[in-house]
């Protein structure tokens, strides 16, 4: 990606802190003339003991307690105001980025490993430091302390100057020739961090089935392999700086030694004085500098002009669309899919051109088998993807019809996988409601049949849950998503697989509690028990992405020949666990 694109991106990120940047630049151009200040201090207090006139040096003295006091505000003002604008920067950037991640869609969620995602979103943040802070700042001044330099010393001799000057392009050209590498270096380097913080969190997350599986051994040796791949290339990194820094302090001291033989030369000569010769040895330094310093700032730049890039690329993916929730009120809505098709990838389709109807208030169950695209109908419903083909109309009474384009507000979700985030209990089930009252999440917890083993646990309410929920067992965590869901009272909630965890009895007191307190709600619910379907309004069958049958549990014994197979399955199923 160009640098000067990458550099318009971040630009407003500084104009935000123009003030401080304005203060920052007061110092900066202290800075760029302090070094010239110095060598004409040194240059005249030289000159001026060297030619008896030590009257004047009283005058040297106060002109250099100025200058300590000049050089100490001045370096604590530069450092504390870059380092204030740099993590200012750094915070906005990280807020951009979390918020850009929250409005995803499902579609990249679900192709991008979250281990990748986050290290690239902490790392990409901190390597930020080459734009904004010192590098840049150094990038920028050098010229001009380098210029300001140059300027004095011709004015004290020229063919001395030019000297000092011909050293430097040979920096330039090997800090060029490096710094290419050196970012594409980088690059790799940022890969095998994602790809071992990916691996750290698998290994995190699947340390149940790590340990009864025994992989140990094959996990340590694919880290070890990341790690080795990491560590050379880092070596490598070291290397290129290396020389680069080998190239700069050649040139650097090689400078002061030719100033010093051929200056000593001009002052046995009388073309310059001995304070002349000081002022060229302290100042071949800001000259020379900006070359060998370049270098390196150079390098430090593309690296982070690398780490921009990513952060760019990732602030261009388009956002998933959110429907101002403020307008979403509780009202009865129409669910209609009109010939919808869906697929996550373009040669294969999952759902294949549905055309179905939900209307407010009712029951259904929507059953078939494993990867009949049943979770996918409901993520359509949800409005986490959108039809590839067709398109799905929220019908809103007098408000009439509205085509579901991004999150559909009106729907409640409880999972498959009854996800708790790492709070307590009560935030887990006011997530559902931000508003709720206490009463109200008691209330929910109630319908779910949660208090008993709510009020066993230790500070009931405000019981830490633990990353994921895993400190609660697999039915508790299921009857908080429900309460989760429930506690909002939105039109529509959709189960996927919600009671699984449940044992049949637990499941069948609270759906009867759910469905007879809730009746001005629509319930969607995804199910492989045929218990749980048979009492609905309505049950969907689907095979293959396609809906085969539709009805009520006693026409669609008549009318599905799919169905009564299922049945008479569940009816023998039935027979053997009671036998
Ligand atoms: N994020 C995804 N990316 C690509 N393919 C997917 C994705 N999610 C699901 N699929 C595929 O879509 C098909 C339907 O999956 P879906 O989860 O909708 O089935 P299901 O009927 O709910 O199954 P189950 O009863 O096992 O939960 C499957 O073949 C699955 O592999």
């Amino acid at each position: 990606m160009k640098t000067s694109l990458l550099l318009k991106f971040i630009f407003p990120y500084l104009k935000k802190y123009k003030n401080i940047y304005f203060l920052l630049s007061i110092f900066v151009i202290v800075g760029i003339f302090y070094q010239t200040g110095m060598a004409w201090f040194f240059q005249n207090m030289t000159d001026t003991i060297f030619s008896n006139q030590q009257s004047n040096l009283v005058f040297f003295l106060f002109i250099g307690i100025f200058l300590i006091v000049v050089i100490m505000i001045t370096s604590f003002f530069n450092v504390y105001y870059m380092a204030k604008t740099t993590n200012l920067i750094k915070r906005d950037i990280r807020m951009d980025l979390f918020k850009h991640l929250l409005q995803q869609p499902m579609s990249y969620i679900s192709s991008t490993h979250s281990g990748s995602l986050q290290s690239q979103i902490h790392q990409d943040t901190e390597q930020l430091d080459g734009v904004l802070g010192h590098n840049i700042a150094q990038l920028i001044i050098l010229p001009f302390s380098g210029s300001v330099a140059l300027i004095y010393l011709s004015f004290i001799n020229v063919p001395l100057t030019l000297i000092t000057l011909f050293l430097g392009p040979l920096i330039l050209i090997a800090s060029k020739l490096i710094g290419v590498a050196i970012r594409t270096n980088g690059e790799v380097i940022q890969e095998n961090t994602a790809k071992m913080s990916k691996q750290l969190q698998e290994s995190f997350e699947g340390h149940t089935l790590l340990k009864t599986f025994r992989l140990e051994k094959q996990l340590t040796q694919k880290y070890k392999q990341i790690n080795e791949e990491l560590i050379s290339n880092q070596i490598r990194e070291g290397k290129f700086s290396g020389f680069l820094q080998s190239v700069s302090s050649g040139v650097g001291y090689g400078a002061q030694i030719l100033i010093f033989a051929i200056g000593t030369f001009f002052v046995a000569n009388d073309q310059i004085t001995i304070g002349d010769l000081l002022a060229f040895i302290i100042l071949s330094q800001s000259l020379i500098t900006p070359f060998s310093n370049i270098g390196q700032l150079w390098t430090n730049l593309q690296r982070s002009l690398s780490a921009v890039s990513r952060i760019y690329t990732f602030l261009l993916l388009p956002k998933h669309l959110l429907l101002d929730e403020s307008n979403v009120e509780q009202q009865p809505v129409t669910i209609t899919f009109n010939k919808v098709s869906f697929s996550y990838s373009p040669n294969k389709s999952i759902i294949q051109d549905i055309n179905l109807t939900i209307m407010p208030n009712q029951r259904i169950a929507i059953i078939g088998e494993s990867g009949a695209g049943k979770s996918t109908l409901m993520k359509l419903v949800l409005g986490l993807y959108l039809p590839t083909k067709g398109s799905i109309h929220l019908g809103l009474g007098d408000k009439g019809l509205e085509e579901l384009k991004g999150i559909n507000p009106y729907v409640s979700y409880v999972p498959q996988d009854a996800f708790l985030f790492d709070d307590t209990l009560y935030e887990n089930i006011r997530y559902g409601k931000l508003d709720a009252t206490v009463n109200e999440i008691n209330y929910a917890a109630k319908q779910v049949s949660a208090t008993s083993f709510i009020n066993q646990l230790d500070g009931d309410y405000q019981f830490q849950v633990g990353e994921r929920g895993n400190r609660l067992s697999g039915g508790q965590r299921q009857r908080i998503t429900l309460a989760r869901a429930f506690i909002g009272k939105r039109p529509i909630v959709v189960f996927d697989e919600a009671t699984s965890a449940l044992d049949v009895q637990t499941e069948g007191t609270i759906l009867k509690e759910l469905l007879q307190q809730n009746q001005e709600q629509t319930m969607i619910m995804i199910t492989h028990r045929l218990s749980t379907a048979m009492y609905c309004d309505k049950i969907i069958l689907m095979a293959n992405g396609s809906i085969i049958a539709e009805g009520k549990h006693d026409e669609l014994l008549t009318t599905s020949d799919h169905y009564k197979d299922l049945y008479k399955k569940y009816i023998v199923a039935n027979a053997q666990s009671y036998s």
